[in-house]
């Protein structure tokens, strides 16, 4: 199993380039299913989900080709079967999007329920109740979610929880629905309206995506499209992370600034400096490994968008271990999702655990030792926290950084950072 060896200490100078969002590249390649397409999508990033996207996606009967630089060309114009099995669901979430758009085409699917995973319990009874107001017929039998609709119709569904997924699958199911739906409470993450962008494209009829009220007026069929998939929010907000705790002047080129609001703002009252214009995003820092104490506690709880993004809660963890003094940070979206704490204690951090909160006071420095990646987020704090660490961290299990960052030891080697990949 592949391992990254980082030796800490060095600070970040110089300009990478964000790939593809994998959130929103996830749901758009479940689109193709509507249409007999093609759908042609550029920005793809190259990560393990996207493969396995592909493979899933290949088993229903889409012909899915290269189409130029990070691009890809999907037709669903011959699907024959409408089954995701549960040996292509359990590794991936995001397979739960199939459902939707196959229910909408085809009249009904059969689609494994995506396991717990480790991050907490991830139920998906929203997307069922929100198919079920459109008039689906769904069985839960042997770990499979069973649905029909001879034709789904437009209903007004409220989620009373915010749900991004659920929210893409029930705008796929509806842009196909006869009449229309409206999804009160609906998820306003840069992700969703990604997706609503394509869909407008393939000739849907949306309204209100990016606010709490989605409307989706049911057409007769869906057509071919090109689409360019939305930058990766969190890969550059890691990125950014990165640059403000080693110190230096990182430029992130294909980043928008419009869509980290959240994350900006809380890094530049952490200490580091931030311009942007349309297309790219500059941090400078002092950092913590040029200056001790270089870098302020910063109090973060997780919420839905505009708010702070569970995303981006592990990477902030790892600032504020190195930071001044003490912080909280509140995971209010997973209630599993503080796994990298233990590791990071393993690197001397300092943070106590109390319910969903974690209080997290400064230390000095850090140390490297062996540490293992639990989550892809997870995964990419402990990378952080071993940018700034005196000596040698190897983190193992990096499959789940696979899952999510495109390259990352490329693109941080190209800033300076001492980081090996070892088979
Ligand atoms: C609102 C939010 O921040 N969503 C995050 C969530 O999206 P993802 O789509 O995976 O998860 P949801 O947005 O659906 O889940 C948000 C919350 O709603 C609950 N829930 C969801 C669906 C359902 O049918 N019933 C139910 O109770 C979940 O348990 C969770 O507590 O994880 C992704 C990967 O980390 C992030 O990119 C998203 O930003
Ligand atoms: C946890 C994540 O992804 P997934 O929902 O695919 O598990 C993530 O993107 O941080």
């Amino acid at each position: 199993m592949d391992k990254l060896v980082i030796q800490g200490g060095s600070p970040l100078n110089g300009e990478i380039s964000v790939s593809g969002a994998k959130n929103a590249a996830l749901p758009i390649l479940c689109a193709a299913l509507l249409t007999d397409g093609p759908l042609v999508l550029g920005n793809v990033p190259e990560l393990h989900d996207i493969a396995t996207m592909r493979k899933l996606l290949a088993h229903m009967g889409v012909k899915i080709e290269a189409a130029g630089e990070a691009g890809l060309s999907l037709d669903a114009s011959d699907i024959h079967t409408c089954e995701a099995p549960y040996d292509m669901v359990k590794t991936m979430r995001a397979s739960i999007l199939v459902l939707g758009p196959l229910l909408a085409r085809f009249g009904h699917a059969r689609v494994s329920l995506p396991g717990g995973c480790a991050i907490g319990s991830r139920p998906v009874d929203l997307h069922i109740k929100g198919l079920q107001a459109m008039g689906a017929e769904i069985h839960i039998e042997h770990g499979y979610i069973e649905a029909k609709a001879a034709k789904l119709k437009g209903a007004r569904v409220f989620m009373d929880i915010v749900t991004v997924t659920g929210t893409e699958n029930l705008m796929m199911a509806a842009a196909l629905a006869e009449g229309t739906t409206v999804l009160e409470n609906a998820a306003r993450e840069p992700e969703v309206v990604d997706l609503a962008e394509c869909l407008i494209k393939m000739g849907a009829k949306i309204e209100g995506a990016g606010t709490d009220v989605i409307t989706v007026t049911g057409v007769a069929s869906l057509h071919k499209a090109q689409h360019d998939v939305v930058c990766d929010r969190i890969e550059a907000g890691t990125y950014m992370v990165a640059a403000a705790m080693t110190g230096g002047k990182v430029k992130l080129n294909n980043a928008r600034a419009d869509l980290l609001d959240a994350v900006i703002d809380k890094l530049r009252e952490s200490g580091a400096q931030i311009e942007y214009d349309s297309h790219s995003i500059t941090v400078k820092s002092q950092g913590v490994l040029q200056q001790r104490g270089a870098l302020k506690s910063v109090n973060i709880r997780t919420a839905p968008h505009p708010a702070f993004p569970t995303d981006m809660q592990a990477q902030f963890m790892a600032l504020n271990t190195v930071a001044d003094a003490v912080a909280t940070v509140t995971e209010t979206i997973f209630e599993n999702r503080f796994m990298h704490v233990q590791e990071m204690q393993r690197l001397g951090a300092n943070i106590e655990v109390e319910g969903n909160t974690a209080i997290v006071r400064g230390c000095e420095f850090l140390e490297g030792a062996t540490v293992m990646a639990t989550d892809l987020r997870a995964s990419a704090s402990l990378v952080l926290a071993a940018l700034v660490a005196r000596g040698e961290t190897v983190i193992e299990r990096i499959y789940h950084l696979d899952r999510g960052y495109e390259r990352l030891e490329e693109k941080l080697g190209q800033l300076g950072a001492n980081i090996q990949r070892v088979k």
